[in-house]
């Protein structure tokens, strides 16, 4: 088996997004940029426009839509791009181009031509969390996610503000801020008895819920 992914964290304040095709899929990788960056400068080019799509970025000047067919010059000033055609031909041609551009290519449906993949994402103020199956299930990507979207609690954001004021009032040298950084969070490493416990518990409630899931897609393939 082997996995080479390498995840990374894009930052997207200053990166330019393109997508090709305004359909269906389209309109749910708009959605997902904007959902993690509303003022995301994304460019959609697309022969024909699905209606919702237009209505979702009608009131976001941050968002252009260009009516046509593709061309290469498109691809001009642009960092990434995520190809959502109909015509997987098509694809392949814009995704030759867009990499001599030097731009890194998502194609929805044809993981052989993609630079990169979108994961499954958690989203808990600064905690972000996203999945990959190496393209293999996404749909498992997408149910991990609901389930980490449920167990983290929401008021894990107060427990990242803290650490960040310990961290930036932190006086000493870098070696003796980890040492300090590292006792405060001692609890979560399971280097104290209470810590090892509770990884215990935690091992056998996320076994229990590999089984379970196991289980259920066993029943509904069998059933
Ligand atoms: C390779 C990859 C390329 C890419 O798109 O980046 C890819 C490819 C393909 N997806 C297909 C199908 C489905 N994709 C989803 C959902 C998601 N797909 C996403 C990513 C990825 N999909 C990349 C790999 C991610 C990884 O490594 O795990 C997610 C995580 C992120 C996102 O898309 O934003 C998003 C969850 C969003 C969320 O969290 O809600 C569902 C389930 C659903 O919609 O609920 C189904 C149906 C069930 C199933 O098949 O599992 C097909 C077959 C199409 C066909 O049969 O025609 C292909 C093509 C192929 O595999 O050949
Ligand atoms: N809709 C879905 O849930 C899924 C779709 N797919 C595949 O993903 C691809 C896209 O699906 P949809 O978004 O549903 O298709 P769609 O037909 O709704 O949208 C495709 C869009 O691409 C545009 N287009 C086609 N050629 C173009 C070109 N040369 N330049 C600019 N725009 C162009 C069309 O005008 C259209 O708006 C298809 O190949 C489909 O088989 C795969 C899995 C699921």
């Amino acid at each position: 088996m082997k996995n080479t992914l390498f995840p990374v964290f894009l930052k997207t304040e200053n990166a330019k997004f393109l997508i090709i095709g305004g359909g269906n899929i389209g309109l749910e990788k708009t959605e997902t940029l904007l959902r993690q960056n509303p003022d995301i400068h994304l460019t959609i080019v697309s022969v024909s426009f699905k209606e919702e799509l237009l209505q979702l970025v009608a009131d976001k000047p941050n968002i252009k839509t260009f009516q046509k067919a593709y061309e290469v010059s498109d691809l001009s000033g642009m960092d990434y791009l995520v190809i959502a055609t109909n015509n997987s031909e098509e694809n392949r041609k814009i995704k030759a181009e867009a990499n001599v551009a030097g731009i890194k290519v998502n194609a929805a449906d044809q993981p052989a031509i993609c630079d990169f993949y979108l994961g499954s994402i958690v989203n808990k103020g600064y905690l972000k969390i996203a999945f990959s199956t190496n393209g293999k299930s996404p749909v498992l990507a997408r149910r991990l996610k609901e389930y980490f979207n449920e167990v983290i609690p929401e008021n894990i954001d107060e427990s990242i503000t803290n650490l960040n004021e310990i961290r930036n009032q932190h006086k000493g040298d870098f070696v003796s801020k980890v040492n300090h950084l590292n006792e405060v969070t001692a609890v979560l490493s399971g280097k104290t008895g209470i810590a090892s416990k509770k990884k215990e518990s935690i091992k056998v409630i996320a076994a229990f819920a590999v089984g379970f899931l196991l289980a259920a897609i066993l029943f509904k393939l069998l059933g």
